[in-house]
């Protein structure tokens, strides 16, 4: 059986305070108990400003290589700034990406021997010079973004049965907002055949994540700074090397791990998923799903922007007091997986992430850590 495409949730109603709103909860909690992962519409996020955020991102992607490692996240400490294509891994495997990652603006703290590592996550970000635009234009969607956020997370305290305010105290004191943005591009002519891995399959690690998703797109015309191309068409060996747009992009796990469900982009959606540490504090009653990007095929880029809302680095995820009705649909939990422990943490949880994926950045700043484990 084919797996189900995901659902559509209008969070509108919610937002106005209508009474439909509660139609909204229930469907929440259909859809974060099942799949874990929803379109979202109906967000108030206006069409200007995610068309804003994706535009800048292109020319920044769009800038040469010389330009684009100014910034690059090996200069910093909280690894922050520009990842290029193959330089993140994903279950031992280098992503077919590159990024910029950033973080909310806060100054690098001062830190002594005894506090935990993950503390050096703070710290600033690194903007590119040749687009002065992103930076504003960046902050003001994660600032947007970090208030739908708030929003959400009082629609999940209700669809969990849960005062409204329940979880307002996780998200006190300065959570953490993250985005990444992100240009994924064919495989290079000569790739290994199915080595089309946009990045990896992965569950996210904190609380609850928004993927805005650009459509794949022909690559521009090469001009007299740009070192990509439709010439790049030819001579490659990837299954889609015929220069269509064929399946590619985002993919969610199907449930019980049958097949793979396309999560293509719609126009005035957010792909909003579930993170482990949400997860976790459910006790799997909401489920973090496995997810993946398959490559756009050759001559062609697929850009998007993922915003990952969670707590405050040192906030450790106490169990959210569910009722019995809800507690008794958990069924057993999942075996750990060995290769990958959360910890309960939130801090730990994302430097375990962040130190496994970006391997240069791990060992320049963090060989003491990786040498002891990410506590
Ligand atoms: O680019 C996408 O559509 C998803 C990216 C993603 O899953 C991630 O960065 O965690
Ligand atoms: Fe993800």
């Amino acid at each position: 059986m084919a797996p189900q495409a995901l659902p559509t949730l209008d969070i509108g109603p919610f937002l106005a305070g209508t009474a439909e709103g509660g139609r909204f909860v229930a469907a929440l909690r259909r859809a974060c108990h099942g799949p874990g992962f929803f379109y979202l519409t109906g967000h108030g996020i206006p069409a200007a400003d995610t068309a804003a955020v994706l535009e800048v991102s292109r020319r920044f992607f769009h800038l040469p290589d010389a330009a684009k490692l100014a910034i690059e996240n090996i200069h910093s400490p909280h690894f922050r700034g520009y990842t290029r294509l193959g330089h993140e891994i994903t279950r031992g495997r280098a992503d077919l990406r590159e990024q910029i990652d950033i973080s909310d603006e806060r100054p690098a703290r001062v830190l002594g021997p005894d506090d935990p590592a993950y503390l050096r996550l703070d710290g600033p970000n690194q903007w590119p010079e040749q687009v002065p635009d992103l930076r504003p234009v960046v902050l003001a969607y994660m600032a947007r973004l970090g208030r739908l956020s708030r929003v959400l997370v009082r629609a999940f305290a209700e669809s969990l049965g849960l005062p409204p305010d329940e979880l307002d105290r996780t998200f006190a004191d300065e959570p953490r907002s993250h985005l990444k943005l992100i240009r994924y591009q064919a495989p290079p002519p000569g790739h290994a055949a199915g080595r089309d891995q946009g990045v990896g399959a992965h569950k996210d690690g904190g609380f609850v994540t928004f993927v805005l998703q650009d459509d794949v797109r022909p690559l521009p015309t090469a001009g007299p700074d740009h070192t990509g191309g439709p010439d790049h068409t030819g001579g490659s060996d990837h299954a889609g090397g015929s220069g269509r747009p064929g399946p590619a992009g985002l993919q969610v796990a199907g449930p019980d791990g049958d097949g793979w469900i396309d999560a293509a982009p719609r126009p005035g959606t957010f792909v909003v998923n579930i993170g482990e540490m949400f997860e976790l504090a459910t006790r799997g009653y909401y489920r973090a799903t496995t997810h993946r990007v398959v490559s756009p095929p050759a001559g062609h880029e697929r850009m998007s922007v993922a915003y990952f809302f969670g707590p405050r680095l040192s906030a450790t995820l106490e169990p959210v007091p569910l009722p019995d009705e809800l507690v008794r649909e958990i069924g057993d939990a999942p075996p750990p997986d060995p290769d990958n422990p959360i910890f309960a943490q939130h801090g730990v949880n994302t430097l375990k992430s962040w130190l496994r994926s970006h391997p240069e950045v791990a060992r320049r700043y963090y060989a003491d850590v990786t040498a002891r484990g990410p506590s």
